[in-house]
């Protein structure tokens, strides 16, 4: 990083005299001033055609061609570019320098965006740096012109030669998620530590500058004031990615530990039927999507896809381009997916959320392969489906997720979440962390709320009376590895899958929790929210 400017103080002689470039005493200008010396006289006597010459000879643009003509000839003189030297300081955040692998010459590797360098438009990237308050950086390391900087005080005076043709930034400026972390203190390959900008999963950037195919330059949206800083190229990091997954041992990912115990029986009589109702409004509701079975399906099948897609996550695109979307009032309503840790607390609140107003908020009615029962009605609680349906169903891409419990399959569709949407209702449903990726379409456009638990202390607390469900017994109070493993399974999950969260409720107090819903889910369907580029082309298919 070039650092310069590190006191206040006036520029000194030698700046005066760089950023003098023509001298009034000399040259055309003072030809031109002894000339309309001379005319005077004769314009006083009213000599014939002596008023028109006067006149052109005063005229300004010609005044002002004369003293550029007067610069020019200094620069040639010079040789250098005094126009460069013009400039009092650069900023202490403006420009990084590289050395030319064939010449040794000192360059200017890239100007960062929003720097003072850049906002002068004095400096581009490749001109060439010739000297640094006077001493010459000829046949010095980058390391050793920093130290010239660093040693500096007050302005400092840099005598360049400019590029040939300082690359103009005709780019247009992209925005897009950052699907991973990036931490430039830890990467070696990075051309200037100081200069990186160090990001989280789910952060969104602002790509000023795309110009390198290596490094580009960009800003945090939460942070547009600032100047740019360097970020890995997409190219760069799948480069990256790629090395990284070569040289991994491949695990049995035994770092994550399930909650399920593949070889235990379940006693049948502890996994009460299925049947699940409330009473809201003065009035009996049954709600679809909350059956035990369910619930306990998509686990079992779900934490083994875990455990998978733990290697998969690795290799997938580093950035994702987003655009800020927002929907019309006609539009289908979004999709709302909750993700959290077993016993965080999801279904609870997703069930006071449709409790509180039934006729806006809903679930996707599931499917499943066991048969219905006497009190049951098709298509209330289940859609009951043959196997072969059901498997058609799934390898036809149209189960947005699904799972095997007790030997029946059990699932959502694709079209029975689109049924409640197409309604004009807010389908709310919850998903497992590695399923969000098959929900993320242009047509459902599904915003991610992370249901987070609250640290130990507080959920000791708050869940003393609070029941969880398991394989083995529906209404087991928490004990307190039960809580730990929740925290810990949270923490993996926002690890692994947190670039595709578009909100954050960490559920300590129930009722400000369940608030928080409301109010996020308000801000999804009513106020614009970054979304993938390509939910919102116009010929974009999903
Ligand atoms: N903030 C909270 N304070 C007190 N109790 C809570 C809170 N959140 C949830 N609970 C209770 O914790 C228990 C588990 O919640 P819930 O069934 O919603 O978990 P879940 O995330 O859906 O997990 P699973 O699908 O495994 O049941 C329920 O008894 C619920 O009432």
């Amino acid at each position: 990083m070039i650092q310069s400017n590190k006191g206040a103080d006036p520029p000194n002689k030698k700046d005066m005299k760089l950023s003098t470039a023509t001298n009034p005493g000399n040259g055309l200008p003072q030809i031109l001033r002894l000339v309309l010396q001379e005319l005077d006289l004769f314009y006083r006597r009213d000599v014939a055609g002596v008023c028109l010459l006067y006149n052109l000879l005063r005229s300004p643009w010609l005044q002002a061609l004369l003293k550029v003509y007067d610069c020019l000839q200094e620069f040639k003189e010079k040789k250098l570019v005094p126009a460069m030297l013009h400039t009092q300081a650069l900023s202490h955040e403006g420009a990084t320098i590289k050395r030319h692998e064939m010449t040794g010459d000192i360059l200017v590797a890239r100007v960062i965006h929003g720097g003072l360098a850049e906002r002068s438009g004095l400096l581009y990237a490749g001109d060439k740096l010739v000297e640094v308050n006077g001493i010459s950086v000829e046949g010095l390391d980058p390391e050793q012109v920093i130290h010239i900087l660093a040693m500096s005080r007050g302005t400092i005076m840099f005598k360049v030669v400019p590029a040939l043709d300082p690359p103009v930034n005709s780019q247009k400026m992209v925005y897009v998620r950052a699907m991973l972390e990036y931490w430039p203190q830890e990467d070696p390959s990075i051309p200037c530590v100081d200069a990186g900008l160090p990001f989280q999963k789910g952060d969104i950037l602002q790509i000023v500058d795309q110009k390198d195919a290596l490094w580009w330059q960009a800003r945090k949206i939460s942070d547009l004031g600032t100047c740019a800083g360097l970020i890995p190229s997409s190219h760069l990091l799948k480069r990256k990615q790629r090395a990284f997954w070569w040289s991994q041992p491949c695990q049995p990912y035994s770092h994550l530990k399930s909650t399920m115990i593949d070889d235990m029986k379940i006693d049948e009589k502890c996994v009460e039927a299925d049947k699940e109702e409330f009473v809201g409004h003065g009035q009996k509701f049954f709600v679809a999507g909350f059956r035990r079975s369910m619930r306990l399906s998509r686990r079992r099948c779900h934490l083994g896809q875990l455990r998978a897609s733990a290697r998969c996550s690795v290799v997938g695109a580093p950035y994702e381009e987003v655009v800020k979307y927002q929907r019309c009032p006609s539009d289908k309503p979004r999709l709302i997916v909750l993700v959290g840790p077993s016993g965080v607390g999801v279904n609870e609140l997703r069930r006071r959320l449709i409790e509180l107003n039934p006729d806006h908020f809903q679930s996707a009615v599931p499917h499943t392969t066991r048969s219905k029962k006497s009190y049951e009605v098709n298509g209330r609680e289940y859609h009951y489906v043959s196997k072969e349906t059901f498997e058609s169903l799934m390898y036809g891409h149209r189960m947005l997720e699904y799972g095997e419990y007790k030997g029946h399959l059990y699932g959502t569709s694709l079209d029975a979440v689109k049924a409640v949407l197409e309604e004009g209702k807010v389908c709310v449903m919850d998903l497992e962390p590695q399923d969000i990726q098959v929900a993320r379409t242009h047509e459902l456009k599904p915003y991610v709320i992370f249901i987070k638990p609250s640290n130990i202390s507080c959920m000791k607390h708050s869940r003393k009376n609070a029941k969880m469900i398991t394989d083995y017994f529906v209404d087991m109070k928490f004990k307190d590895e039960d809580l730990q493993e929740m925290e810990n399974l949270a923490q993996k999950m926002e690890t692994q899958f947190g670039q595709f969260f578009d909100h954050v409720i960490i559920n300590d107090i129930l009722e400000d929790a369940s608030a928080q819903l409301l109010s996020a889910i308000q801000q999804a369907q009513e106020e614009p929210q970054w979304v993938p580029a390509t939910w919102v082309s116009s010929d974009t298919e999903s």
